[in-house]
C-alpha cells in the first residue's frame, strides 16, 4: 500500500473514533443539561442572528444527543419565520431535501428513527429559496471544519452551494460546546462552516463563506 492510501486510512480511522468519542459525550449530558442548553440556544440564536422578516430557516430534529431545536423551532415560528426540516431524498442516494414544517405535518419515522414530514412535493423548497441552513453536527474544530454523522448528507447536498460561493442559505452549525475539538482530519468534499453556534458561543470564519 502506497504512502497516500496509508494516510487516507489513518484519517478515517481517526474520524470514526472521533465520531465515536463525541457522540459519547453528547449522548452522556443529563436532560437537565440538555433543557439548559436548548434554552440558551434559544436566547443566544436570537441575539446573533439576523434573519430577515419571515425567513426560511432549515432546521433539524434532536437525534443521538443533539442540541434540542424544539424551543428554538416554537419560537422561529411565534416570529412568523417559516420551518424547513431535512427529508432523506427517495432516489438521489444521500441527498436531502428541505420540506416545511407546521404544528400538524404529518411525520414519519426515516432509516434512522430520525422524524421528517411525510414526503410532499409541493412543501418541498429549493435550497437556495432558504435564508438559512441550520446543521446538525457530531464534531467541530478551531477552523470551522465538520465533522457529521458519516452518512456525507449535508455534504452532497451543499456541494454545488458551496462550489458555487452561493450567498444563500447561510450556513450555522449548532452543537454543545463539549463538541468541539482542537483539529478534525478533513476530507476533499468537507463542506466547512463559516459560523458555529453554541447555547454559549458564537463562532464564526469568514474565509468558509
Ligand atoms: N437530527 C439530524 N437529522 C439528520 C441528520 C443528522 O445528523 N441529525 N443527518 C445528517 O447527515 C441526516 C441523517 N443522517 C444520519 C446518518 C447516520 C445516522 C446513524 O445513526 N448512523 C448509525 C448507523 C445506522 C445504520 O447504518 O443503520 C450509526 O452511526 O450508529 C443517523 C443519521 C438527515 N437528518
Ligand atoms: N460531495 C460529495 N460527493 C460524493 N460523495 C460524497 C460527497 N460528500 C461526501 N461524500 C461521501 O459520503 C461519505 C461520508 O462522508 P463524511 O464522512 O464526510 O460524512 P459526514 O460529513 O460525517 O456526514 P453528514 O454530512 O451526513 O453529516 C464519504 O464516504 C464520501 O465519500
Amino acid at each position: 500500500m502506497n504512502k497516500t492510501n496509508n494516510n487516507i486510512n489513518k484519517s478515517q480511522v481517526t474520524r470514526a473514533n472521533l465520531r465515536k468519542t463525541i457522540r459519547n459525550a453528547r449522548n452522556s449530558l443529563s436532560a437537565e443539561q440538555q433543557k439548559t442548553a436548548a434554552a440558551h440556544l434559544n436566547i443566544n440564536f436570537f441575539q446573533q442572528i439576523n434573519l430577515p422578516e419571515n425567513a426560511n430557516v432549515g432546521v433539524y430534529i434532536q437525534n443521538d444527543g443533539e442540541l434540542d431545536t424544539s424551543l428554538l423551532i416554537q419560537s422561529l415560528w411565534d416570529k412568523k419565520h417559516q420551518v424547513f426540516l431535512p427529508v432523506i431524498h427517495p432516489f438521489n442516494p444521500a441527498n436531502l431535501l428541505f420540506q416545511k414544517y407546521e404544528k400538524n405535518s404529518p411525520m414519519k419515522a426515516n432509516r434512522y428513527a430520525i422524524l421528517e414530514p411525510k414526503l410532499d412535493c409541493s412543501a418541498v423548497a429549493p435550497l437556495a429559496s432558504l435564508d438559512l441552513l441550520l446543521m446538525p453536527l457530531v464534531a467541530f474544530d478551531e477552523q470551522g471544519n465538520r465533522l457529521g454523522m458519516g452518512g456525507g448528507y449535508y455534504d452532497r447536498t451543499l456541494a454545488l452551494h458551496y462550489a458555487e460561493q452561493r450567498a444563500k442559505p447561510a450556513l450555522v452549525g449548532l452543537a454543545h460546546d463539549c463538541q468541539q475539538v482542537p483539529s478534525l482530519p478533513t476530507a476533499a468534499w468537507d463542506v466547512p462552516l463559516p459560523t458555529i453556534l453554541t447555547p454559549t458561543q458564537l463562532y464564526t470564519w469568514p474565509k468558509n463563506n
